[in-house]
């Protein structure tokens, strides 16, 4: 996260960290709670790694400094990746990881709502992207959960900022054309969470932007309210 300030305990608790157990343990994708046995994510974190029986999830923590040998972990039962996903780039930029066994909710770790599609067309104003990414785009992992406030744009104020690619229906980008704060490597599959009547909806998934925080170049996120179906189709 690029001009964010630290999260606090118990603040996100939806955000998860997924770790990959091979030559170095390390954070690879943030992801959300969406229920007790599934955390929604973005596709392109599994390129490549699709063998369920490497990832770990981490709930509940604040600080990547918490993982240790002993930091209890959930396992990944089932990847779940969008059909139509090729990169990030086209869209279908989503995917769906089923825990091996439900997790007990605690004031550490919360699902956050999906939004409803009666919804879809609501403009959020307070809205926020969260992550253990870098600050920079030549950076390092943060320790502690960053959090930084972005403005969700309209499509046609997207396409115009990206003009040579075609930005896709299923996306909604955020930011501020005078750039500074934004998602950054480290930060994808986490959650653009937005508050509405005091309650927190999972409107985007971090995806992809041209570099990271620079003026005129917002962050891309799938757009969450227009995958329900798939969601629901998957999940019950
Ligand atoms: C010790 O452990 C580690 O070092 N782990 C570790 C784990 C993951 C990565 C990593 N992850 C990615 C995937 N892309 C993103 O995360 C954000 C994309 C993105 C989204 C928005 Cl909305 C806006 C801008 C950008 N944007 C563009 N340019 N840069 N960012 N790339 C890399 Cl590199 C690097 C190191």
């Amino acid at each position: 996260i690029v001009g964010g300030t630290d999260a606090s305990p118990g603040e996100w608790p939806w955000q998860v960290s997924l770790h990959v157990k091979l030559f170095r343990r390390r954070h690879h994708c943030g992801g959300s709670i969406i229920s007790n046995q599934w955390i929604l994510t973005a596709a392109h974190c599994f390129m490549s790694r699709q063998n369920p029986n490497i990832w770990r999830v981490y709930a509940g923590i604040l600080k990547q400094s918490e993982i240790k040998e002993d930091t209890p972990f959930f396992k990944v039962e089932e990847i779940i990746i969008h059909p139509q996903y090729t990169y990030a780039q086209t869209g279908y930029d989503i995917a769906l990881l089923k825990l091996d066994k439900p997790m007990n909710f605690t004031d550490l770790q919360l699902p956050i709502c999906l939004p409803s599609k009666e919804e879809a067309n609501m403009l959020y104003t307070d809205c926020w992207v969260i992550g253990w990414g870098y600050r920079k785009e030549r950076g390092l992992v943060e320790d502690i959960l960053q959090k930084v406030t972005v403005p969700l744009m309209s499509k046609e104020e997207c396409q115009a900022r990206y003009r040579k690619r075609r930005i896709d229906d299923n996306v909604i980008c955020a930011g501020y054309d005078e750039g500074g704060r934004d998602a950054c490597k480290g930060d994808s599959g986490g959650p653009l969470s937005c508050k509405h009547e005091e309650v927190w909806y999972l409107v985007g998934i971090t995806s992809w932007g041209e570099g990271c925080a620079r003026p005129r170049q917002p962050g891309v996120y799938t757009k969450v309210v227009d995958y329900l179906d798939w969601i629901l189709e998957k999940t019950t």
